[in-house]
């Protein structure tokens, strides 16, 4: 730039216009004087100028093109000779299948890439796109730009940008609605109902496999499909589950909005850029349109909100709902099918391992303890909420964690408080206004507020997520009624009674004055995701457990003291002591008695829990009460447990008596 001697000790602008020269008035302004000595005058930069003659390109040297991605293993193999653009137009015709509407006869035209930085050098090259052929909407003719493995510091500007309610917190979360939905809504799950499913599949009373045709699933699908297409632009993630190298299963998510896309980000495993280039055809995909609603009038639906699933076709739809676990457990569900036909267990359960290499398994309904208790500062993380047991040992099927947040402290939950930073999701929580941080006791949008992050968040998490087979199982519920024991160690068949029930008893909302605890029982601690017979994942757990000689607990993590209103759920720090002690291998030798009722086998003492808890009789004030409350109890298990009473657990028929006789007697 061409720079103006000062003429008269003036500061002037270094311009390119007509020289201001010889106007009157104005003093005249200079900012760079290369002629004078630096400390003569008033300046604020003495470096050289940058290298760009406008915003727009000073803006883009901020930006470096990523890494070339990897150079394909090395110059020995077949296809090494794919260009690079050669690859990028086979993962836009792969995705174009994925988004083709099977009405019409092609995908969408993709561009790859956000349309609002058109013209900033981004890849929208034309030789892109697929050409399209004979098509029947108007979408054919425009683009619907694909926001690819997006990273997310990527996914938090389009969050930020364009959808309401995004925000940074101050320790540097993506706060985030879910919009009108903050739970899953297992009343509006659908499976297709086939030759192949009708046979495989738990359906009919107790079952969350709720029914719909082959047909019915097109309809939602194309829905979902045109919605997707109409937009501008959608997000794809390409990513893992399961992190058995020999069980690993492909997913493709096509999302609408950033926070789902980086809510499987964390929540699925994340492949390195080599794995993506060989990524090649899903095995499951999810459409996500759940902004949208599905049709009522549409055959099956009963609400505007639909999951679908369709395991022939591989693929999973969401309409009417924009709650991000519907994807995480719907996906569960399917590794719940797959998995058991290759001879694997699949577990709603947390899991860690100690120094040693001793696993343990977490189960429990939701809110029982899975993610608190298996992040634990003195083990290695495997993972919260979902994994395999296979004849390898276990594995996570996920690459992150989904805690829930209410209530969360810093003090009891180090470890979950610390990751709750940088590429974090947070749903539904609510901030101060101007520091951003974050109230977690507020529940005016939800008591259901969660936090999603990637695995490695958690400072001694063990990645590879996977670890050797279980030597303890820990069976966790929270027990509002306060009358099961805090801990228990459980026979085979006792493991197997809880296993099957599923219990626990949560309070529902406490806005007037106290209310009656609510017990639930949930097959397998996860009816809502299985889709087999529980039976069919109890006789794999009970096989397993015997064979690699695991020990069975019953943790109440509960009330103590009275049921709920009178007494207090069980301090954190307490049931962290049983916990050790049952990893620690102390008390599985411990001093023991049995129970009335229950049958359950309390220890007598444990390392920094008070005896007198340990025996809930102990603890109400009013045994009478305790004794009604107890038998109440009982009757909910052995009521809700006749259902199972006709099944025959495995081969062996002498278990089902065992299982049956394990329950509750009085
Ligand atoms: N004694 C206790 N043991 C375990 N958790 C407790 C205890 N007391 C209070 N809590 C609280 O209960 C909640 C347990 O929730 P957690 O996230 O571990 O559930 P989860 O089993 O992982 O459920 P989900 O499957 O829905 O993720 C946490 O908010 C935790 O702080
Ligand atoms: O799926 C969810 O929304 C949360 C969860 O882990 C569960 O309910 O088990
Ligand atoms: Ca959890
Ligand atoms: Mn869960």
């Amino acid at each position: 730039m061409e720079k103006k001697a000062p003429e008269n000790g003036e500061f002037s602008f270094a311009s390119n216009t007509p020289r201001s020269t010889g106007r009157k008035g104005l003093p005249k302004i200079q900012t760079q004087d290369h002629n004078k000595k630096a400390n003569d005058v008033c300046h604020d930069d003495s470096g050289t100028p940058v290298k760009a003659k406008t915003i727009d390109e000073l803006h883009s040297l901020q930006r470096k093109k990523s890494a070339p991605t990897t150079p394909i293993k090395g110059t020995q193999g077949a296809f090494t000779a794919l260009s690079e653009e050669e690859r990028h137009k086979q993962q836009l015709q792969s995705i174009s299948a994925s988004l083709a509407s099977l009405t019409r006869e092609t995908g969408p035209k993709l561009v790859k890439g956000d349309p609002a930085r058109k013209g900033e050098g981004q890849q929208i090259a034309h030789h892109h796109h697929i050409t399209p052929t004979l098509s029947a909407s108007d979408s054919a003719l425009k683009f619907t730009h694909i926001l690819y493995n997006l990273s997310p510091a990527e996914l938090y500007e389009q969050a930020i940008k364009y959808e309401k309610g995004s925000f940074i917190t101050s320790t540097g979360a993506l706060a985030t609605l879910s919009g009108a939905k903050t739970g899953r809504s297992p009343r509006d799950k659908r499976v297709v109902r086939d030759e192949t499913t009708e046979e495989d599949l738990w359906w009919g009373k107790g079952s969350p496999n709720i029914e719909m045709d082959e047909h019915t699933f097109m309809v939602n699908r194309e829905r979902a499909v045109d919605y997707l297409n109409s937009l501008e632009k959608v997000f794809v993630n390409d990513q893992f589950l399961n992190w058995d190298p020999e069980h690993r299963i492909k997913v493709r998510i096509v999302s609408a909005r950033a926070y789902h896309s980086l809510f499987m980000h964390n929540m699925c495993i994340r492949p390195t850029l080599e794995e993506l280039e060989d990524f090649g055809t899903p095995d499951f995909t999810i459409y996500n349109a759940g902004q949208f609603p599905c049709n009522r009038y549409t055959h099956y639906m009963t609400s505007s909100t639909s999951i679908d699933i369709n395991l022939a076709r591989k693929e999973m739809v969401i309409l009417g709902t924009q709650y991000a676990g519907e994807m995480k457990k719907g996906l569960f569900g399917v590794m719940h099918y797959l998995m058991p036909k290759r001879q694997i267990l699949s577990l709603h359960s947390g899991c860690n391992m100690g120094k040693d290499g001793d696993v343990a398994l977490f189960f429990g309904l939701s809110g029982t303890g899975k993610t608190t208790l298996s992040t634990d500062h003195n083990r290695y993380l495997i993972g919260d909420d979902e994994h395999c047991w296979s004849e390898n040992g276990v594995s996570n099927i996920e690459g992150g964690c989904y805690a829930k947040c209410i209530d969360l402290s810093r003090e009891k939950e180090p470890d979950i408080w610390n990751a709750i930073k940088f590429g974090t999701v947070l749903e539904n929580v609510v901030f101060d206004e101007h520091t951003r941080e974050v109230d977690y006791i507020d529940k005016s949008v939800t008591e259901n507020t969660r936090a999603a992050y990637p695995i490695e968040y958690i400072p001694n998490a063990k990645i590879p997520c996977v670890g050797p087979h279980p030597k303890n199982v820990i069976l966790l519920a929270c027990d509002a009624f306060g009358v099961l024991p805090p801990v228990s160690k459980l026979s085979l068949a006792q493991t197997m009674y809880h296993f099957i029930s599923g219990y626990t008893a949560l309070v529902a909302g406490t806005e007037d004055g106290i209310k009656e605890p609510q017990a639930t029982f949930s097959a397998c601690f996860g009816a809502a995701f299985i889709m087999m017979h529980p039976t069919k994942y109890a006789a794999m757990l009970a096989e397993k457990m015997q064979k690699h000689g695991a020990t069975g607990w019953l943790v109440n993590t509960g009330w103590s003291g009275g049921s709920y209103g009178s007494g207090n759920r069980i301090k954190l720090a307490y049931t962290r002591r049983i916990i050790d002690a049952i990893h620690s291998g102390c008390l599985l030798n411990a001093k023991y008695k049995k129970t009335e009722v229950f049958g359950l086998e309390i220890p007598t003492e444990i390392e920094g829990v008070p005896s007198e808890i340990l025996d809930p009789v102990n603890t109400w004030s009013d045994e009478n009460a305790y004794k009604d409350t107890q038998l109440k109890l009982a009757g909910l298990f052995k009521k809700n447990f006749e259902v199972f009473a006709n099944y025959k657990i495995g081969k062996d028929s002498m278990l089902k008596e065992e299982i049956l006789a394990a329950g509750p007697n009085y």
